[in-house]
């Protein structure tokens, strides 16, 4: 297992590229089997989530060409196999978005139950009684979803929780769905309305989209012609190189990203002491080398704070002016970096949802371990401002969603290295 050794202590500066969006990526792949024509997917990130989509997709019998750029070329015509097996299903919850398309197209889906995770229990009921409600006839055995529908059917569909992967399977299966379907209190993340542009341009009949309401008049066919769409840019990838940066006291530019999607972070940064600068496609940070002030923040579904930046903010209190309450609304069990931030030396109180974060004059270097995606993350931010070289392990967890960490890190002035073992 890889290991990240990281010497804090340096201030970052420079400019950085972000990547496509992990979480738009993935939806958008799965998409690609509602199309009769090849499609093809562009800004792509280089991430171990997708080379499992991949991996997925290929072993379903769907033919994939990816070029030097990372465009992905999707033909699912060649399909052979409706089944998203548990070894590919355990390593990324994602999968489950095969269910939608699979069913709606097909008529047929065989996807292993994703279980429980690291950061709660993530159960997928929402996605199952959409579908029933549609007209699907599902069973649940032996741990995997068995889905069967000669056609589904548009509905009203009301929510019961605001869930993003769930607004995606269902708003994918109404899609090729006879008749309209009305999802409120869908999902509102600039990812959903990613995927609900990619299927607007396969010929879907999606209206509402960004807003909590989507209204999906389903079509016969989707993906007659050959197309090609760019993924939007990593708002959760920004962030964390924004955070970075303010932990050091740095200065960067980040390009290719999004500022209109990333309204609650970069207020949370400013509160913080950051000076935030904004154009279409890139976002400064300069914190004049000086210290953050402690923010408090409350995770909820966008536009609010997003949950996938709450242990980057942790980390950046921990060394802040003052005190921070961070309150996670979202996930049950999305506090395990707190424990490890502690052995570096960190003053975090956890009550229940919330983790009281009391600034401290400095961290100091010591062996850490990442328990999951956006945890591990945090524990790099720790580790380029703790005194000593900090050695983050089990770093498997970032390599699904950060795209060349370290040489990004490394370009604005990280001392940081990936070492086997
Ligand atoms: C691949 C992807 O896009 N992942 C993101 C997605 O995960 P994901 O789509 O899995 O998260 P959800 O939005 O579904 O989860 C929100 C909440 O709803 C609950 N729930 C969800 C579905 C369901 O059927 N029943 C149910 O109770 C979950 O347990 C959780 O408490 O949104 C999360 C919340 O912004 C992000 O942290 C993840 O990075
Ligand atoms: C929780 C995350 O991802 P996933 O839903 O793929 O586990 C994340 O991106 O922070």
């Amino acid at each position: 297992m890889d290991k990240l050794i990281i010497t804090g202590g340096n201030q970052l500066n420079g400019e950085l590229r972000i990547s496509g969006a992990k979480n738009a990526a993935l939806p958008i792949l799965a998409a690609t089997l509602l199309s009769h024509a090849p499609v093809s997917v562009g800004n792509i990130p280089h991430l171990h989530d997708i080379t499992t989509t991949m991996e997925l997709l290929g072993r379903m019998g769907v033919q994939l060409l990816v070029d030097e750029k990372m465009n992905i070329e999707v033909d699912s015509s060649t399909i052979t196999s409706y089944e998203a097996p548990y070894e590919l299903v355990r390593t990324m919850r994602a999968s489950i978005l095969v269910l939608g398309p699979l069913l709606a197209r097909f008529g047929e889906a065989h996807v292993s139950l994703p279980g429980g995770c690291a950061i709660g229990t993530r159960p997928v009921d929402i996605h199952i009684n959409g579908l029933i409600k549609m007209g699907a006839d599902i069973t649940v055995e032996g741990g995997y979803i068995h889905a069967k529908a000669k056609k589904l059917k548009g509905c009203r569909l009301v929510l019961e929780q605001v869930t993003v992967t769930g607004t995606e399977n269902l708003m994918m299966a109404a899609s090729l769905a006879e008749g309209i379907t009305t999802m409120e209190n869908a999902a509102r993340e600039p990812e959903v309305t990613d995927l609900a542009h990619f299927l607007n341009k396969m010929g879907a009949k999606i209206s509402g989209i960004g807003t909590d309401v989507l209204v999906i008049e389903g079509v016969e066919k989707l993906g007659l012609e050959s197309i090609h769409y760019d993924i939007l840019p990593d708002r959760i990838e920004t962030g964390t190189y924004l955070v970075a940066a303010a932990i050091t006291g740095g200065k960067v530019k980040l390009k290719n990203t999004r500022p209109d999607i990333l309204d609650a972070v970069l207020d949370k940064l400013t509160e913080a002491g950051a000076d935030i600068t904004t154009g279409d496609d890139w976002i400064s940070l300069d914190m004049h080398g000086n210290k953050t002030k402690a923010v408090s923040v409350r995770t909820a579904p966008y536009p609010a704070f997003p949950t996938d930046m709450q242990a980057q903010f942790i980390a950046m209190n921990t060394i802040s002016d003052g005190v921070g309450i961070i309150t996670e609304t979202i996930f049950e069990n999305r506090f395990m970096h707190v424990q490890e931030l502690q052995r570096m030396g960190a003053d975090i109180k956890l009550e229940s949802n919330t983790a009281i974060c009391k600034g401290v004059k400095y961290l100091t270097a010591a062996p850490v371990m990442a328990t999951d995606l956006r945890a591990s993350a945090s524990l790099v931010i720790a580790a380029l401002a703790a005194e000593g070289s900090t050695k983050v392990d089990r770093i498997y967890h970032i390599d699904r969603g950060y795209d060349h960490i370290e040489e990004k890190l490394s370009q604005l002035g990280a001392v940081i290295r990936r070492v086997p073992n």
